[in-house]
């Protein structure tokens, strides 16, 4: 013991009379590759071409000094009225293509298509690099253009438009080529001498069609995906947000150029529903639909005589499940976020709230009176607001039928719920709902506005079946101090995405597939998944080794003889019998039918 000891000593003592100098060399060692890592990566920052993309006066202007619109009985054919739906200032007109233009806009994309399909990862990767790099010098004013067409405020244009895509594209350039990269699979039984792999190869082009939620994101998310897997796109943006997509058509054209893409890799469509339909119906190789499930459906059927594969992302009417061990100061803001964010405009927006009998009141007199102080206005020029306008002519009417109708059959509204008098924008305050019940609208129908709807719960397995009457399964939440409860609620919820105490937080996680089951949709965009549904999952088996290749059994060579099918027979019972015993008795019969007559070919002979 004592031995052990002074050894200790002796060795601690030796460590301390070299620290000093280790510790220097180690500092010093660190430092420099900290310096080198901060050269490195300024000078690859600085290697990245910067985007100039020229802006016109009412992109950058706070406040617009426009005439006010006053929608007309029915709308131009050949263009869109664009407006700023919080102060209905006319912004301009878009083209409303027809279908001819969508067709040619086809055309070109597939010629782009051909030589883009062969580039390299890294030209790629270029690509998404030039559009990060300008969408986080320039996030102001892609925001303020996004604010003044769809009526969001500042705030909310960061969250949805630049946080998300921002993290799409790190992750796509982070991770995208692991996920296309060739997958090796196992080679089966029989097929012992192969080598098996997936390729991803492009499908060509993309036929996406986006709504109007988030102009921005919409865009950035379907091009930075179907170009990163090698294919051309062409996108059809919502005739209610049109008058960004110039703006925005401008950085994804000199991004492209920048980064020596073909020309008319990417071609935007702006129009109405014939143009949505032209793409559909034009010859594209997949079509990625976002929007509602009334639409959605139309695509799939005018989809399905030429077979084009489809993914569509629908409808939500997301459940928020509140148990009574969950921590209310944490879950009051949120909730607000996830019914308020972007007016409620969202496919992923908390819709039903189903809390606890234990904290429902608490829970409902937390939110709504944040819900009271909500400032709301037009998203610029007017200082700062919490909630803006709503972005569609006639969501503001809808949302009030499903409120006026719910409180008409006995729902209290809490908070909110009518919109303000004489307010020049298209503005719905944001709302508190409780005492729902299955027999109002309100209860079923996605409202795709700020309206909380609160239901209580008395046990867990109630909770889930509130949770999942619903003809919609997009996104879920739930929330418990217990991980274990939170995790067998979450598991039992009819979604597509479900997130534990939190909201939406799978979206931020852009490795993950996105999509719905139910009404809201099938097939994935975003992750893995939805990265490889923009590609050819190409099966190939090649020979492994040089020395093995496949011949025809002399058996089955034509004209076959008698011990032809036992052969087949045999050869199954010894690659597949569940035991040796069974595989054995395989063997002995494929070696007594090459003895038999025949069976070495000489039926051919024969
Ligand atoms: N699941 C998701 O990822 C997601 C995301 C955002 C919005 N949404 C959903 O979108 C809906 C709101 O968006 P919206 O009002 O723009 O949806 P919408 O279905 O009315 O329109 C979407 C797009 O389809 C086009 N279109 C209309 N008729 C068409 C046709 N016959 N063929 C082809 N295209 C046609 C429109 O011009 C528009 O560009 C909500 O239901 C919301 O939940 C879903």
């Amino acid at each position: 013991m004592e031995a052990a000891r002074a050894a200790l000593e002796a060795l601690r003592a030796r460590v301390e009379a070299v620290q000093p100098d280790l510790l220097v060399a180690a500092g010093a060692l660190l430092a420099a590759i900290v310096v080198l890592y901060l050269l490195f990566d300024t000078l690859s920052y600085a290697a990245i071409p910067s985007l100039e993309v020229p802006l016109k006066q009412e992109e950058l202007a706070e406040e617009l000094e426009a005439p006010v619109y006053t929608p007309p009985k029915s709308l131009p054919k050949d263009k869109i009225p664009c407006y700023d739906p919080g102060t209905m200032q006319l912004l301009g007109y878009a083209k409303a293509m027809t279908p001819e233009e969508v067709r040619a806009a086809i055309a070109k994309a597939k010629e782009a298509s051909k030589v883009w399909r062969h580039s390299s990862f890294a030209q790629r990767r270029l690509l998404l690099r030039i559009l990060l790099k300008y969408i986080i010098n320039h996030q102001e004013q892609i925001c303020r253009v996004s604010s003044r067409d769809s009526g969001k405020t500042p705030l909310e244009a960061v969250l949805g438009e630049i946080i998300v895509t921002a993290e799409k594209l790190r992750w796509l350039i982070a991770e995208g080529e692991e996920a296309l990269k060739p997958q090796r699979r196992s080679a089966g039984v029989m097929a012992f001498y192969k080598s098996a792999r997936v390729e991803y190869v492009p499908v060509g082009v993309v036929g996406a069609i986006v709504p109007w939620n988030w102009p921005f994101h919409n865009i950035i998310n379907p091009i930075s995906a179907a170009t990163f897997a090698g294919n051309a796109i062409v996108i059809k943006v919502s005739e209610h947000a049109s008058w960004c997509i110039d703006y925005y058509a401008r950085i994804v054209d000199a991004a492209l150029a920048a980064a020596g893409a073909p020309p008319g890799l990417v071609q935007f469509v702006t129009g109405y529903g014939d143009a949505g339909a032209a793409l559909v119906a034009g010859g594209v190789d997949k079509i990625v639909f976002v929007g509602s499930t009334e639409v959605g459906s139309k695509v799939m059927a005018a989809a399905a005589p030429r077979v084009t594969p489809v993914t569509l992302e629908l409808g939500g009417k997301d459940a928020f499940v509140v148990c009574g061990d969950a921590d209310l100061a944490q879950v009051v803001p949120i909730a607000v976020k996830a019914a308020f964010l972007n007016c409620g405009q969202n496919c992923a927006s908390g819709e039903r709230y189903i809390v606890e009998r234990s904290v429902h009141d608490k829970f409902c007199a937390g939110v709504a009176e944040v819900a009271r102080v909500m400032r709301q206005g037009p998203a610029l020029g007017h200082g700062p607001v919490d909630a803006g306008a709503m972005c569609m002519p006639g969501s503001v009417e809808k949302v009030h039928r499903l409120v006026t109708d719910a409180q008409s059959k006995g729902a209290r509204v809490l908070a909110g719920g009518a919109p303000p008098a004489g307010a020049a924008g298209q503005f719905y305050p944001p709302t508190v709902v409780t005492g729902v019940t299955p027999e109002m609208a309100i209860w079923h129908e996605e409202v795709f506005g700020p309206v909380m709807v609160v239901v209580p719960f008395d046990s867990d397995d109630e909770a889930v079946a509130l949770a999942n009457d619903c003809e919609f399964g997009l996104g879920s939440s739930v929330f418990s101090g217990s991980t274990r409860r939170a995790r067998a609620i979450a598991a039992r919820l009819e979604a597509g995405m479900t997130s534990i105490n939190d909201f939406n937080a799978t979206y931020m996680c852009q490795s993950l597939p996105f999509g719905g089951v139910k009404m809201s949709g099938f097939g994935r965009f975003g992750g893995v998944e939805g990265l490889r549904a923009l590609c050819v999952p190409k099966a190939v088996a090649e020979d492994a080794y040089p020395f093995i290749k496949t011949t025809i059994p002399a058996p089955w060579l034509p004209p076959v003889g008698p011990v032809a099918q036992p052969f087949a027979v045999a050869l199954t019972t010894m690659f597949y019998g569940p035991c040796f015993a069974v595989k054995a008795r395989g063997l002995a019969a494929l070696l007594r039918c090459l003895v038999a007559p025949g069976g070495g070919g000489k039926a051919k002979a024969a």
